[in-house]
């Protein structure tokens, strides 16, 4: 296509080939097209615009968005506060989003079969989901959540992934330890993510990636082109031309083809050295991992499970179980830096429920971290859920009507529309959450010192209906994990305790530039 571009380009600096007229002619055509274009959607833009029938109101265009990119979601918030449902219109639909719980509870369970994922929003994640389940709707979904929702109910896979979250988190603490010993900055959502990556990887297809200790230059590369894919996508909700760049294969598109090679690359090289090791030990089936599981299904029903649909399957827990739990916890780290006398509450609570004394050793300390022990941290559990309702690890979700609905609320949703809740914004709000909405406080999640759940249209981090988070429970009990170690080791400050950290704006609430800190050993008596 780049040949084609090029080659046209120079026939016509030269005028090789054509006359004067016909260029003119051409240019002639190419501007026809474009002022038609530009008329189509300007009609459909004032079309929607006054069709206010009950419609919400609406607070602005694609322009708007672009305009607010990097503080989208605090944007979304503050107009959340006026509205609390809303409208954006872009050159094809209305793209409408709700902070009231009711409406959020009528698109993701009471009228669950009208809100889909959509081919709007399946175009744009295409390239790099495919099929995944965070891209499907139908039959395609359903067979995923079933094979998933078995495999996350299986005792294996939790003893398995729960071995695996103690011994990464052991390394984890080590690495950060070395650090501390010697004073230097310790950039904790690089390690986190590092950390939840290689647990993922040994969950998810039972091998061990140890990113955290750098040594894995191909594993390394994949990260990264999975995170600045992770960013592309994103902002094509937001740039008109992503289509015609991706056609040319120019600009962002051009990287995110390359980086989209990369991932591909590495998780069909994963999918086959799986395959060839089940191969080679084919009665040690019973596998705990989550690859062989579906690998297994695979061979039952190869038509099904193509290699490109395991890839599209595994790129989807790679996402899940990557991005979300190191996101939340670097924010959680980051709030209790800011409040310290939470983070010594935490540090007490975990030395009390574990009954660890402070001069353990990791080891000693892994041992005393049982299942028993971690249901006993309620306020670990309640800090944890506070980080959740003010940095959700998805800041906003997106589904699409299929047909004309009517909000509990009373404004019109017509066919087509987009429609997004807000968790980011919507744990901000003083109608959801009292006046001290704004504020850290777990407290607020305990009653008696136990922890009370709230409804999950309410409290939408992990959504809610029949696409709930298949993997809420093992990322509580990773994230549970992981801070109980560090808690329990280290103590943390920021670096700079002057600068409010933001995010940067991608479908994970990624920490924008990091989390940087300085760790101090607690005294060993
Ligand atoms: C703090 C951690 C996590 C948060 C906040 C979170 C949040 C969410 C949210 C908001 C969705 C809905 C996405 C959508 O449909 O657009 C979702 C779906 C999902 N999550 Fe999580 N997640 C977390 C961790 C995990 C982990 C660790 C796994 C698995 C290893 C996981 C597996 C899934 C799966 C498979 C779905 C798709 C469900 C479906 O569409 O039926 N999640 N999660």
């Amino acid at each position: 296509m780049n040949t084609l571009l090029v080659s046209t380009i120079f026939f016509f600096l030269t005028g090789f080939y054509y006359s004067l007229p016909f260029i003119l002619t051409l240019i002639g055509l190419v501007f026809l097209f474009v002022v038609v274009l530009l008329s189509v959607l300007l009609v459909s833009y004032f079309k929607e615009l006054m069709s206010n029938d009950h419609r919400p109101p609406v607070v602005g265009s694609t322009l708007t968005m672009l305009i607010h990119f990097n503080h989208l979601f605090d944007f979304m918030a503050l107009t959340a506060k006026k509205h609390h449902t809303f409208r954006f219109i872009t050159p094809t639909h209305s793209e409408v989003y709700i902070a009231n719980p009711v409406n959020v509870e009528h698109i993701l369970k009471s009228n669950f079969q009208n809100y889909t994922k959509g081919d709007f929003h399946k175009l744009i994640m295409r390239d790099l989901f495919g099929n995944g389940i965070f891209a499907a709707d139908g039959d395609i979904w359903r067979h995923q959540r079933k094979l998933a929702s078995f495999e996350f109910s299986t005792k294996v896979l939790r003893d398995f992934s729960t071995a695996v979250f103690r011994s990464n988190t052991a390394k984890l603490v080590k690495k950060v330890s070395e650090l501390a010993v010697n004073k230097q900055i310790i950039s904790l959502q690089d390690l986190l993510m590092k950390s939840t990556l290689d647990s993922i990887f040994k969950v998810g297809f039972g091998f061990d990636l140890d990113t955290l200790s750098g040594s894995d230059e191909v594993s390394i590369q994949f990260m990264t082109a999975f995170d600045d894919s992770n960013c592309i996508i994103f902002w094509r909700y937001v740039d008109l031309l992503w289509r015609v760049k991706r056609y040319f294969n120019i600009g962002s598109e051009a990287t995110l083809k390359k980086n989209i090679r990369v991932i591909d690359n590495f998780v069909y090289e994963l999918i086959e050295r799986k395959r060839e090791q089940m191969k080679n030990a084919k009665d040690d089936r019973d596998k705990e991992d989550i690859l062989s599981r579906f690998l297994i299904e695979s061979e039952k029903n190869p038509a099904n499970l193509t290699d490109q649909y395991l890839r599209d399957i595994s790129l989807s827990f790679i996402i899940a179980g990557k991005d979300t739990s190191a996101n939340t916890l670097t924010w959680f780290f980051y709030m209790l830096c800011k409040h310290t006398l939470i983070q010594e509450k935490l540090a007490l609570e975990v030395k009390e429920a574990t009954g660890a004394e402070d001069r353990y050793s990791i080891n000693e300390f892994s041992l005393k971290l049982t299942e028993a022990a971690l249901d006993k941290m309620h306020y670990l559990h309640a800090a944890l859920t506070e980080t959740l309702r003010l940095y959700p690890a998805v800041p906003l979700d997106g589904k699409h009507s299929e047909k004309d609905d009517i909000l509990p609320d009373g404004f019109k949703i017509k066919k087509g529309d987009g429609i997004s809740y807000m968790a980011y914004p919507m744990g901000r709000m003083t109608y959801i959450w009292g006046e001290d909405a704004e504020e850290f406080r777990p407290e607020r999640w305990l009653h008696d010192g136990v922890f009370q759940p709230e409804s999950p249209f309410k409290f939408t981090a992990f959504q809610g209906g029949p696409r709930i988070c298949l993997g809420k429970e093992f990322a509580y009990r990773q994230m549970k994990i992981m801070a109980a170690f560090l808690v329990f080791f280290f103590k943390f400050q920021l670096v700079d305790e002057s600068k409010e950290a933001t995010y940067r704006t991608m479908f994970t609430l990624h920490m924008d530039k990091g989390l940087h800190l300085y760790a101090f050993p607690r005294p060993k008596v």
